[in-house]
């Protein structure tokens, strides 16, 4: 272990015993009036469930956008299953990212959704099946998706992000706009997807909904992490009263 490693709080550190998938150091990405990401630094380990919690405007989906290529950082490096971010080619089947707002073609139905980003990436028709199985979405594979609730949207998009099978997920607010029970069906969804081994890092502002189900909680605040860890010590912590309350 490295004496970086070893300076992480016991919880981070337990599960770095499992290899690290994740390595961001001094990650940024500055807006005006220092708004954004600012220098950021963290790991993660292969199978965890990360929510990244923050005030509207904290940096969440920034970090997000970065992690998935999606922004180009100001600084910093990001490597993944030790691969740079930067080298695209190798990674673009080892991430699946899911956008706060769904970006599917509306006026296509849910199954040509799914089959133009499988023929994109050179992913077999079967397993847009799959995926539409999994997801629940064969009853709703001809809908336009212009049709469809926003949690349907959100099953669509979710199940998009994981069609090449990549081992990182990150979702942004995967719950925005749900009521309660189309929320608590991405959770279901959430745990069933991190059940099957994958790592997740997904953002929320409204922590008291997440406590069950992230292994690990992240806080962002202005563009800076300032609170790491399970989430048992998160909600006696002094971050939570004072954000939170
Ligand atoms: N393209 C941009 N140009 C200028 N400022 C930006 C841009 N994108 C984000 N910001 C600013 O950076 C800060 C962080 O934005 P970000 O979207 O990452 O926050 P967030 O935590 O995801 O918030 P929300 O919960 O509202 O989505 C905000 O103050 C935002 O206004």
């Amino acid at each position: 272990m490295t004496s970086w490693e070893k300076a992480l709080p016991e919880t981070i550190r337990s599960s770095l015993e499992s290899p690290i998938q994740l390595d961001v150091r001094g990650l940024s990405k500055v807006y005006k009036e220092n708004r954004g990401l600012l220098a950021t630094s963290f790991c993660v380990a292969k199978g965890e469930l990360i929510a990244v919690v923050g005030h509207n405007g904290a940096g969440k989906s920034t970090l997000l956008k970065l992690l998935g290529g999606w922004l180009v950082p100001d600084s910093g490096e990001v490597r993944i299953d030790g691969i740079d971010l930067e080298n695209r080619r190798a990674l673009v089947r080892k991430i699946g990212f899911a956008p706060e707002t769904p970006a599917l073609f509306d006026f296509f139905s849910v199954e040509y959704n799914l089959a133009l980003f499988a023929r994109l990436f050179r992913i077999p028709f079967s397993q847009v099946e799959a995926v539409m199985d999994e997801f629940s979405l064969l009853p709703f594979r001809q809908c336009k998706v212009n049709f469809l609730s926003k949690g349907l949207k959100q099953r669509v998009s979710i199940g998009r992000s994981l069609l090449a099978d990549p081992s990182l997920l990150l979702f942004d607010e995967p719950t925005s706009g749900l009521d309660f029970e189309m929320t608590n069906e991405v959770y279901v969804l959430l745990e069933k997807i991190h059940s099957s081994g994958k790592t997740i890092l997904f953002t929320s502002h409204r922590p008291e909904e997440i406590q069950a189900l992230a292994t690990r909680i992240m806080v962002l605040h202005q563009g800076t992490i300032v609170f790491d860890g399970s989430p048992a010590d998160y909600f006696e912590s002094r971050v939570h009263q004072h954000l939170y309350s």
